[in-house]
């Protein structure tokens, strides 16, 4: 970064602290009611992935066991690992999950002229002459792909550089000093702590605050834009996502030798409305499922992969899809991500917006349900753990537990529809 750029993003650092520390009433003040930052965990806890940080020296290792879904013990899965790892290519068997790797065809980057996952430019978004094709650009990405790349975000640099730097050095600390913010409760393995903005116990808290600050504004610029691609007042959708909470995770992938033994991220949907993620590095690894195939994101050096999540779907009435995907592991580079996930809610329910509806003369296709419900978890299935629109009719419960789980009653899956 050169001089000027560099006292340029100083400045506009020094007037975003001063927004963070800034008076009732600012966005600051709000977000610090609203969210929940739980920031930074080493990796999610989600599902019944497996995450191993073997690279340098063993950082760290988070992992649910498969057979029985149950967190396991760092420590002991650190000692063991580190043990397994040291000098020979065998993968401990719980961690051994070759058949998920290897399920569903992957599209090469050259196989298909026309894969490239769908570029949003902000830039385009804000010019007025511009702006309609760039929603609609931005309209079909939601609806085909549930994903796109955001470039020329018009994110500070060096925010999103200092947010980076922190997070990379963090995963290099030694296992000792990252055991000082593990977090041990409810079968949660990682490392950090609840978190309030402005007492975070972290050295690094401020890198923190400013990103989730400029996350909390850009998300909400997107979903206006999204507004008007669903042909509804700004309003009607923003308001959804004002005072809403925002979660952080911080991924680590590190490398290994045998990568089509084991799973960075098993398949799934997000469960909150929006989701932001930072690559900080330039590691593939991220794929999302389109017409039954994996599509590989190639990493683009200054963009920002944003992704429609379950609550999104919900409140856009099935018109943007929350779509599954997945993170492989590579054999030779560690990857290392932050994603910032952005809750939505229509006073506290989980329900269509009634602005849609309208807009299309349409029926809702989902149920409507509290946001505490929802929340609770009850509608994510219970054998694979994955986050699921349950919120819709019966019948995408039952097409998942038949396409996923076979052999298994679909009340295994699914307790609550047990009437
Ligand atoms: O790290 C990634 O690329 C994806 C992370 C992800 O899908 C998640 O945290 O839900
Ligand atoms: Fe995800």
């Amino acid at each position: 970064m050169g001089g000027g750029n560099g006292q340029k993003s100083r400045m506009a650092r020094e007037r975003n602290m001063e927004k963070a520390k800034g008076a009732k009433g600012s966005q600051l003040e709000t977000n610090k009611k609203a969210m929940n930052i739980q920031a930074p965990k080493g990796v999610t806890l989600c599902l019944n992935k497996v995450i191993l940080d073997i690279s340098t020296g063993c950082r760290g290792i988070q992992a649910m066991e498969a057979s029985n879904k149950k967190a396991v013990n760092r420590d002991a899965i650190t000692e063991e690992v580190a043990a397994a790892f040291a000098e020979s290519n065998v993968i401990p068997e719980r961690y051994y999950r070759p058949d998920e790797v290897n399920a569903g065809i992957v599209v090469g980057y050259d196989d298909d002229e026309a894969y490239e996952l769908p570029v949003v430019d902000m830039g385009r978004l804000l010019d007025p002459e511009l702006a309609g094709a760039e929603i609609a650009k931005l309209g079909s990405a939601c609806r085909d792909w549930g994903f796109f790349q955001l470039v020329s975000h018009g994110i500070d640099e060096q925010v999103v550089n200092e947010m980076k730097d922190s997070t990379a050095r963090f995963f290099s600390l030694p296992l000792e000093s990252k055991k000082t913010v593990a977090v041990r409760e409810n079968g949660i393995e990682g490392f950090g702590h609840h978190y309030s903005r402005v007492s975070g116990k972290l050295d690094w808290a401020e890198s923190v605050i400013l990103f989730s600050v400029e996350m909390t504004s850009l998300t909400m610029r997107i979903v206006g834009f999204m507004a008007a691609d669903l042909g509804v007042e700004q309003e009607a959708l923003v308001r959804a996502f004002r005072d809403s909470r925002q979660n952080m995770l911080l991924h680590h992938y590190p490398p290994c030798r045998l990568p089509d033994k084991v799973i960075g991220i098993t398949p799934h949907t997000d469960g909150l409305s929006l989701t932001v993620l930072l690559q900080v590095d330039d590691t593939p690894g991220l794929q999302i499922k389109k017409d039954g195939r994996w599509f590989p994101v190639r990493p683009r050096q200054g963009t920002f992969i944003i992704n429609v999540a379950n609550i999104l779907e919900v409140l856009t009435n099935g018109a943007y899809r929350s779509v599954e995907h997945r993170v492989l592991i590579h054999a030779r580079k560690s990857r290392t991500t932050v994603v910032m996930f952005h809750d939505a809610h229509i006073d506290g329910m989980v329900q269509p917006i009634q602005e849609v509806l309208k807009h299309n003369g349409a029926e809702a296709r989902y149920r409507s349900i509290e946001k505490l419900e929802y929340m609770k978890g009850h509608f994510s299935c219970k054998v694979c753990m994955q986050t699921f629109m349950c919120t819709t009719s019966e019948v995408k419960c039952r097409e998942h537990a038949e396409a996923k789980h076979p052999k298994t009653d679909v009340y295994q899956c699914f307790p609550q529809l047990k009437k």
